[in-house]
């Protein structure tokens, strides 16, 4: 936790300032039953109206300023905790998008949501309460101990009494309470990542009528996250009681000695008061210590979960700068991508997705990959932008390795589209300009036309500036395919990879889009697709399965050679033939 604290230094001033200020609000908060005690003793009971007046001014007026320190300090720790949540949350988003997808695998969407939310929002909390209370409340307890011995040496030891008493009690409340509040922390992430797959599959859950079984799944995390919180509220809510026994049952003692002093004429009803006052202010103050370390037990939890995400090696990097390739001296030789003896597979323990793969794109040539589903297809075109690096062999671009490209360049040569695409909430022309921040309205209708979707943009009421909401549901599936694509083209790339990215189009349109992309000069492009039309045209035609290249060729010779392509084939051209065959079966 306290390695996060770098994070605070921007803003330590207010952090500061903010301590300073709650530690002068704790003196004059400790002054007052002083003045008290004297105003009793010396105004009160002598009759002195001048002195309780001005005993009462002077207590007024430390009221008043402990009041302006109080605010004062509540205004600065605002400043440096939310600066402090807002640069934490900054660095950690930072972190994960230098992640590549094997990191990302691994973590999975909702924990780095709850982390960069929840986790920092705690963090923010524990360095408000840090600023305000780890000064203020140990040097009221103890400043309560010196004023009271202060006073009264003798009434004063009913202190050294209660305090160990009162320590163990709060000690013992947090050492069954702490364990427990690292379960609720565990039971909120099981929660959060349920309400986070529910909220984003709920068109899934709905098509399945798989409503009863989420809601199922929702109603037992909930519960589970409740039971832990009620064990742990009930023991906390000890702490109320019998902190409040203690206290009254030292009231007691203090009054109980107190008067017998008074009578004998050995203290004054004043100093009696004041005793009691600096009793509650000392074990107050121990409360608020006990409940800033269940704060920072939650916190300490949800240190460990950001400091996991800074701590993760990033395995896809750019190399120093000076093995960097980064200056392109042939886009248009022989070999837009090269495979060579490339093997990969997604984890020590899983299987290989991709054996020995050997292929060549030359340059401006229309590569189609097909193949059933799983036998490796989108894993080998994700190697080609190192979405993950192969773990034997290797893959060039423009014939040189693309470990030795800085990622950026080798990505914007790349139009890469993946199988699951997403549109972001904002306007069309903001989508596009992902590829190109510059590119003017020309250049994104230029990459419309490619995409053919120039027409329909054009028509939109607001052309470009079109709202798209959140996941581009305000589009068909086939018109976001098309804006996906032209996104992908806006900075034209030299090569483009277009992985199941079809499929939602109607063949006149897939036609007429892999026509415009063949115009493109230079290009080298490959298309990833289960429907054969959408590759047969193409130069040659990879045909994978189980993770290596079973065939390779024109459409044609494919189709008098490979057993798969064949069936892939006739599943498309004569479905009812497989379906007779199955029932023969
Ligand atoms: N992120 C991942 N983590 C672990 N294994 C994965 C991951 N992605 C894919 N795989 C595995 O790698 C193999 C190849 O998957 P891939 O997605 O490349 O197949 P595909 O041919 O593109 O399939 P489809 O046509 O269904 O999209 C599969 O066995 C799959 O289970």
């Amino acid at each position: 936790m306290i390695r996060l604290l770098k994070y605070a230094k921007k803003n330590q001033i207010y952090a500061y300032i903010g301590a300073v200020s709650k530690l002068i609000e704790a003196v004059f908060e400790l002054f007052l039953p002083i003045f008290l005690a004297r105003l009793i003793d010396r105004g009160i009971n002598q009759g002195d109206t001048r002195y309780v007046l001005q005993m009462g001014g002077m207590m007024l007026g430390l009221s008043i300023a402990g009041f302006i320190f109080a605010m004062i300090c509540q205004y600065f720790s605002s400043i440096a905790s939310q600066g402090y949540g807002t640069e934490l949350r900054e660095v950690l988003t930072k972190k994960i998008n230098t992640f590549s997808h094997k990191e990302l695998d691994e973590f999975g969407p909702s924990t780095l949501i709850t982390r960069v939310t929840n986790d920092v929002n705690q963090m923010q909390l524990a360095l408000a309460m840090l600023i305000r209370l780890v000064i203020r409340a140990p040097f009221l307890s103890i400043g309560s101990i010196i004023m009271a011995f202060y006073i009264s040496p003798k009434l004063s030891l009913i202190f050294a009494v209660l305090l160990p008493v009162f320590a163990l009690m709060l000690g013992l409340i947090m050492w069954i309470t702490i364990p427990l509040y690292k379960k609720v922390q565990q039971r909120l992430d099981d929660m959060a990542q349920t309400v986070s797959e529910n909220m984003s599959g709920v068109r899934v859950i709905r098509a399945f009528a798989r409503k009863r079984h989420e809601l199922n799944r929702s109603t037992e995390n909930s519960e589970q996250l409740s039971k832990a919180n009620i064990i742990v509220n009930n023991i906390s809510a000890l702490m109320t009681p019998s902190t409040t026994l203690v206290m009254n049952l030292g009231i007691m003692i203090i009054l109980y000695i107190g008067a017998v002093q008074t009578n004998n004429g050995a203290s004054f009803q004043g100093e009696v008061l004041a005793l009691i006052n600096y009793m509650n202010q000392m074990l107050l103050a121990l409360i608020v210590v006990a409940n800033l370390v269940v704060i920072f037990t939650k916190s300490q939890a949800s240190a460990s979960r950001i400091n996991e995400v800074l701590d993760t090696a990033v395995s896809i990097e750019d190399l120093p700068e000076s093995s960097i390739t980064d200056q392109l001296t042939d886009t248009q030789g022989t070999s837009a991508i090269n495979f060579n003896q490339v093997s990969f597979d997604y984890g020590k323990k899983a299987a290989k997705a991709l054996d020995i793969i050997n292929f060549t794109v030359p340059v401006g040539n229309v590569i189609g990959i097909t193949g059933p589903t799983g036998s490796g297809k989108s894993t080998l075109v994700q190697l080609i932008p190192r979405f993950y690096d192969v773990t034997e062999g290797s893959v060039t671009v423009f014939n040189q390795n693309v470990k030795n490209y800085r990622l950026k360049t080798l990505r914007n040569l790349i139009g890469y589209v993946p199988q699951k695409n997403t549109l972001f909430r904002g306007t069309i022309a903001e989508n596009l300009r992902w590829g190109k921040e510059e590119a003017t309205d020309e250049e994104l209708y230029e990459a419309l036309k490619i995409a053919q979707m120039d027409n329909f943009v054009r028509e939109l009421p607001l052309g470009l500036y079109s709202p798209v909401s959140e996941n581009g549901i305000n589009f068909s599936g086939g018109q976001q395919q098309r804006l996906t694509i032209a996104r992908a083209l806006v900075s034209k790339p030299k090569v483009i990879i277009l992985d199941d990215s079809l499929s939602a189009l109607d063949y006149e349109t897939d036609y007429k889009l892999r026509q415009a992309l063949k115009k493109i000069k230079n290009a080298s492009i490959i298309i990833v697709s289960q429907r054969l039309s959408s590759i047969q045209t193409a130069d040659q035609i990879l045909v994978m399965n189980n993770g290596i290249i079973e065939n390779s060729g024109t459409h044609e010779y494919l189709l008098q050679e490979s057993e798969t392509y064949q069936k892939i084939y006739k599943s498309q051209t004569e479905p009812e033939s497989i379906v007779l065959k199955e029932e023969k079966e």
